[in-house]
């Protein structure tokens, strides 16, 4: 089978776009996660964090499905969407779209540009549940919100939430960025461990000064990830709770790929984040691929998209340098 396929990245965290609008290829449920593995890895000449399937919705402008690297289906990503919504407001000629996710209909909208000449699109992160049957968290409790728990860090106060999608967030000081202790409390928590049945994206998040904030995740289903928008719009929501920004007022988010912004709203008790960021294009291709071995794919007509490379080049090194001044 001949699979067309778009790179794209959203802060460095990168995605293939199959479009099953516009091509019929009939995938089985075990096609998508046997493709998701094949061309998420790595040691390939493709590999990306991400198969982000985009589909015909009978209730939206379009239907997102992303599946990570290890052939787990994801219920959001936020970095995903940005690139999703680029691509059905191009391809059905729309500034704003509905796209249908696995637990939401999600409003995108092109915006601004966020850095020169930087493709931009704000996506909305929500629903936002603190209930740890959401997640699911197995605890005998309801919430964790800035708590230490018994059996994951003697050391760290963590907020469990999920956006739709797990996330378990907390915020540290640089000595902890710096150390191994990220690592091994997500290598845990998303291999056989009694608290997360399904894992969760683990979320360090370091106060920059008021209103920038930089967050590293690392990700169920991938590992360390430039860049994790649903994590970044929880942490962005985690901060405000702390008191260390607004709700309603831009929040700056540095991560290792780039920098994104997030606005977290609140009506009538319930919160929604909006994710502003890049939604660059790297390159097309196609892939020659066999469903009964997709590993041994072969490919054809690679295009790069050397402008949009370059340009989103010097946002990362604008991002660089303020890290390295306020870290
Ligand atoms: N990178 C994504 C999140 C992708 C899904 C995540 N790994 C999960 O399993 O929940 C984002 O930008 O939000």
């Amino acid at each position: 089978m001949n699979i067309e396929l778009l790179k794209c990245h959203g802060s460095g965290n990168d995605f293939f776009i199959i479009d099953e609008i516009s091509h019929t290829y009939n995938f089985t449920e075990e096609n998508r996660a046997e493709l998701a593995k094949a061309i998420c890895d790595r040691s390939t000449e493709l590999g990306a964090d991400g198969i982000l399937f985009v589909l015909k919705s009978e209730k939206a402008d379009a239907r997102m499905r992303v599946f990570n690297p290890d052939g787990s289906e994801a219920s959001m990503c936020g970095n995903g969407l940005r690139c999703v919504a680029r691509y059905v407001c191009e391809l059905l000629g729309l500034k704003e779209a509905i796209i249908e996710t696995m637990k939401a209909d999600l409003q995108v909208k092109k915006q601004e540009d966020i850095f020169e000449d930087i493709p931009t699109y704000l996506v909305e992160i929500s629903p936002v549940s603190f209930d740890l049957k959401d997640l699911p968290l197995v605890l005998d409790k309801d919430t964790i919100i800035n708590e230490k728990v018994s059996g994951i860090s003697e050391e760290l106060a963590f907020t469990a939430l999920a956006v739709p999608n797990p996330h378990f967030v907390s915020i540290v000081e640089k000595e902890q960025i710096t150390s191994d202790l990220q690592k091994k409390i997500s290598e845990y928590l998303n291999g056989p461990n009694d608290f997360f049945p399904d894992g969760v994206n683990v979320s360090f998040v370091k106060p920059l000064k008021k209103g920038h904030i930089y967050v590293r995740t690392f990700e169920r289903g991938v590992g360390f990830t430039n860049a994790c928008g649903t994590a970044m719009s929880a942490s962005t929501l985690v901060t405000c709770m702390n008191g260390l920004n607004k709700i309603e007022e831009p929040v700056e988010v540095y991560n290792n790929g780039g920098k994104v912004r997030c606005v977290v709203h609140e009506k009538n008790g319930r919160q929604s984040i909006d994710l502003i960021g890049n939604a660059s294009y790297v390159y097309r291709c196609e892939a020659e691929i066999n469903m009964e071995k997709p590993q041994e794919f072969t490919l054809s007509q690679k295009e790069e998209h050397t402008g949009e490379i370059k340009q989103y080049a010097k946002l990362q090194e604008y991002a660089q340098a303020v890290l390295k001044e306020w870290m």
